[in-house]
């Protein structure tokens, strides 16, 4: 199965148009207003046109009730939705039973610990996106450019395709397939030059690179 390569927290016609003529596998629209990538229902729609049929359409929400996850329904019809809040297993039966879209579930990664929720989240979900956690007074639980320990999905096996998250960027993606065997990477703050500002050229390395590694990561 060939590498997945998700490009998250796009807001632009331009950057969304590099990511897409790059060869990006999934693009991400982030619905969570305290984030710098935070997309309007209208500009959702927008860019989810542009993507249509061009990779898959990535919907990223944190525990959004169900009125929110309506209206992203509405404006961007998710491919999936990535749940990167704290939503329980419950929350994401519920969610795939009432908007019948695959889900990925952020996993926040720190310690070994942290993976002790996999089970539960495995039982339900499509596929597993490991990212660092982040800190206690962060305003938001990811696209904050912090790697974590990649050892901590070294001998990992899991029933469910599994992506990597967090710091990613061209210089070091080939390593931390390695470390991880994912089959998939993603990325947001390491293809920016500034908050929420994506950077052509950073995007297209970025897939360069990836792509360039991918048949030495994926088991
Ligand atoms: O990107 C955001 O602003 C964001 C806000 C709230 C929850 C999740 C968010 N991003 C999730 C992603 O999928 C990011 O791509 C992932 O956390 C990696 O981000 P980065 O470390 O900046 O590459």
């Amino acid at each position: 199965m060939s590498l997945l390569v998700k490009i998250c927290g796009l807001s632009t016609r331009e950057t969304l148009q590099t990511a897409l003529e790059a060869g990006a596998d999934m693009v991400g629209f982030v619905f969570f207003p305290p984030s710098p990538r935070h997309l309007s229902l209208e500009l959702g729609r927008d860019l989810g046109r542009q993507a249509k049929g061009r990779a898959l359409k990535v919907a990223l929400t944190v525990d959004a009730d169900d009125a929110t996850l309506d209206n992203i329904m509405d404006a961007l019809s998710p491919d999936i939705f990535q749940l990167h809040g704290k939503e329980s297993v419950a929350r994401l039966r519920d969610i795939k039973q009432r908007f019948g879209r695959p889900v990925m579930k952020a996993v926040p990664v720190e310690v070994a610990a942290d993976l002790a929720v996999l089970p539960g989240y495995t039982a339900v979900a499509d596929r597993i996106l490991f990212d660092a956690r982040a800190p206690k007074d962060a305003t938001r639980p990811g696209g904050l450019g912090t790697p974590f320990d990649w050892r901590l999905l070294g001998n990992l096996e899991l029933k469910l395709p599994y992506m990597v998250s967090g710091g990613l960027h061209a210089q070091n993606v080939a390593e931390a397939l390695r470390v991880t065997g994912a089959g998939g990477v993603d990325v947001s703050s390491g293809v920016e030059s500034a908050p929420g500002v994506k950077d052509p050229e950073m995007i297209k390395a970025f897939i360069r690179a990836a792509r360039a590694s991918q048949e030495l990561s994926v088991r």
